[in-house]
Formats: C-alpha cells, sequence, structure tokens
C-alpha cells in the first residue's frame, strides 16, 4: 500500500537503504501509537515481516526510554490539535544513535509527520527514518581530513588557530592563565641528510606521540609545519608552562629515536596576557624561539631577553 515511499533505488532484496517508512494511527485519549502500515525499508531497517508489524507499536529509536520519550512528545504536539478539524501538526523529527535488528550500532535520522487532518479523534501520521550512518562516517571522516595534519595524527595548523581564538576569547573573558609553547627540533635538515626523509618522518611522528603522553586533555597540540609544533596550555601560568616545555624537552632527549644520536629540541614559551592580540602572542612567541636557538639550542627561553629590550 505505501510502498511507493521507498527510495527509488532500493529493491526488496536489501541491496541499498532508503527511507523507511510506517504509517502510524494514533486514537486521542489512547497512550499508543499503533502501526498501519510499513513499507520494506522498514522492515530491512528494524527486522520482521509487515504482516508482524501491524497494528504494533513502532520503533522510532531502539531503545524503550527514548522511544517513550518521543511518543509523550507526539501526544503533547497532537493533543491541542484534536477539536480542530483544520489543526496543523507540523511535525517532530530527531537524530538518534541506535541498534540495528542486526545489533549493529547506527545513526537514524527520523521524522513523524500527519497525513490530512484528526478525524473522529484519530490521527493518521507517518513515520519517515533514514539510515544516516554512512553519510555520518564520510562527514566526521572528512571532518577529520580538514583538522588534522595526515603524518602526525595531530590538530593541523588552521584547526589550532580556530582552538587559539576560542580560548583567546575565554581568556579575554575571564581572565585565566593561558600559555603558549612553539617548539622546533634541532638541526631537523642533519637528520633527513644522514638518515633519509623515512627516518625524519619517523622522527616526527614519535615525537607527536611522545607530545601527546606528556600533555593533558585540555591542552592543544598542532603540528604547526616541517619540524615545528605549536601547544596551548589553558589554566597553565608561565612558570607551569616552561615546567611543561622543559619536562618535554627532557623527555625528547632521552627518547631513544631510531638514530645513533639523541634528538634535541628547543622552546619558546609564552602566556598570554591580558586583552593581548593573537598577532602579538604569536610574535612573542617566535621570538623565544628564536633566542633558544640563538643560545645554542636544546633549551626553553621566554623570550625574556627581548622583552625586556622592547620595554627598555
Ligand atoms: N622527514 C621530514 N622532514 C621534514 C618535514 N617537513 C619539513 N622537513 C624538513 O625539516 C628540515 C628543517 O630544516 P631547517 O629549517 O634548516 O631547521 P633545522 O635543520 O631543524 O635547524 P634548526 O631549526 O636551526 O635547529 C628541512 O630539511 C625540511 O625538509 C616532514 O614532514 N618530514
Amino acid at each position: 500500500m505505501y510502498q511507493h515511499y521507498s527510495h527509488p533505488g532500493s529493491d526488496a532484496d536489501g541491496e541499498q537503504a532508503g527511507h523507511a517508512v510506517a504509517i502510524l494511527s494514533v486514537q486521542e485519549g489512547s497512550p499508543g501509537v499503533r502501526i498501519v502500515d510499513v513499507n520494506t525499508d522498514y522492515q530491512r531497517l528494524w527486522g520482521g515481516s509487515r504482516e508482524a508489524w501491524l497494528g504494533a507499536p513502532p520503533v522510532v529509536v531502539q531503545q524503550e526510554a527514548a522511544n517513550r520519550q518521543i511518543f509523550a512528545q507526539l501526544h503533547e504536539a497532537l493533543h491541542p490539535l484534536k477539536d480542530s478539524a483544520h489543526g496543523a501538526f507540523e511535525g517532530i523529527s530527531g537524530r538518534e544513535v541506535s541498534r540495528h535488528h542486526d545489533g549493529k550500532r547506527r545513526h537514524v535520522e527520523w521524522r513523524i509527520t500527519a497525513m490530512g487532518t484528526c478525524h473522529n479523534g484519530q490521527f493518521t501520521l507517518v513515520l519517515t527514518q533514514r539510515d544516516v550512518t554512512e553519510q555520518m562516517e564520510k562527514e566526521a571522516q572528512l571532518e577529520r581530513l580538514a583538522t588534522t595534519d595526515m603524518l602526525t595524527g595531530l590538530v593541523n595548523r588552521s584547526q589550532f588557530d580556530m582552538v587559539l581564538k576560542n580560548e583567546f576569547n575565554r581568556q579575554h573573558r575571564y581572565s585565566r592563565p593561558l600559555s603558549l609553547i612553539m617548539l622546533d627540533l634541532d638541526y631537523f635538515k642533519d637528520i633527513n641528510d644522514n638518515y633519509g626523509h623515512d627516518v625524519g618522518d619517523q622522527v616526527l611522528m614519535e615525537l607527536a606521540d611522545l607530545l601527546k603522553r606528556n600533555l593533558r586533555k585540555a591542552d592543544c597540540c598542532a603540528r604547526w609545519g616541517g619540524e615545528e609544533f605549536m601547544l596551548l596550555a589553558p589554566e597553565t601560568s608561565l612558570e607551569q608552562a616552561v615546567r611543561l616545555a622543559d619536562k618535554i624537552r627532557g623527555a625528547i632527549k632521552h627518547t631513544a629515536f631510531p638514530l645513533q644520536s639523541s634528538v634535541t629540541a628547543s622552546f619558546g614559551v609564552v602566556e598570554v596576557h591580558s586583552q593581548e592580540s593573537v598577532k602579538s602572542v604569536m610574535k612573542r612567541v617566535d621570538n623565544a624561539l628564536y633566542l633558544a636557538k640563538n643560545k645554542g639550542r636544546d633549551r626553553v627561553s621566554t623570550g625574556g631577553l627581548l622583552s625586556s629590550a622592547k620595554q627598555a
């Protein structure tokens, strides 16, 4: 009867899932919602034969509590329309994580709309559902590609910019300590030249793992480019950030990378000043790193000399 609701590409063999559709009947004053008919995609989504579904309560989400909540929401929306021949039910909708009849976790998008108006206290409704799991997985994958550095799995530069802006807004509003650490591997060109690019890549990947292990969940660590990394540490003062940077510096130095000699890194550390711009902080942290390189590498600098020179 309602098979025309099927997605044009779907077929009875279950090759491709389209919109699952169930026609529902709700009698005003009765708590139940009953199925009048279902299409093949509904049977594919939730299992069971058409005959088995007729007269049964529908599955919107395969979780009792969530289903009950949706029905309560539905009754609440329908109740004011019971006396009006022209009352329009605008529909309710949602997206839920649910278990497929095969036990797999799926994302289901659903919508319940009216099929005509209330007749003798009875509403006829259409429930449409779509399995959007693959679409959501693709979206998540695209998002990962757009925000992640492929080699190291760390956040990339553009994503770091976003995080940085958010943290700056928070810092400016609540005046909480916020520090930034920029680190750069020392003589990385020599590693590439002496051991090859693949070994260089391996060092970058191992370094990324080391950084992840040494940071808090609230911190954000990005590959800034090449062999340069940026760490943003909320709720962290300059003094604490220097200690953190020095801990990472020591850990890098004592890590057995796949090389004969040890790897070292230089660090610039700054704490964001009240109302300071992103541009200004970036300049300061870059200068601090430059100073650490200039002073002989394998060290942490807060750019102190530069700040005092500026003040002078
Ligand atoms: N293996 C590998 N090397 C990279 C990657 N990105 C950048 N590099 C290399 O990193 C090296 C950076 O060299 P430099 O900027 O001279 O810096 P450095 O040799 O570390 O010297 P200092 O920073 O002054 O201590 C270059 O040889 C780049 O080719 C990458 O993704 N993989």
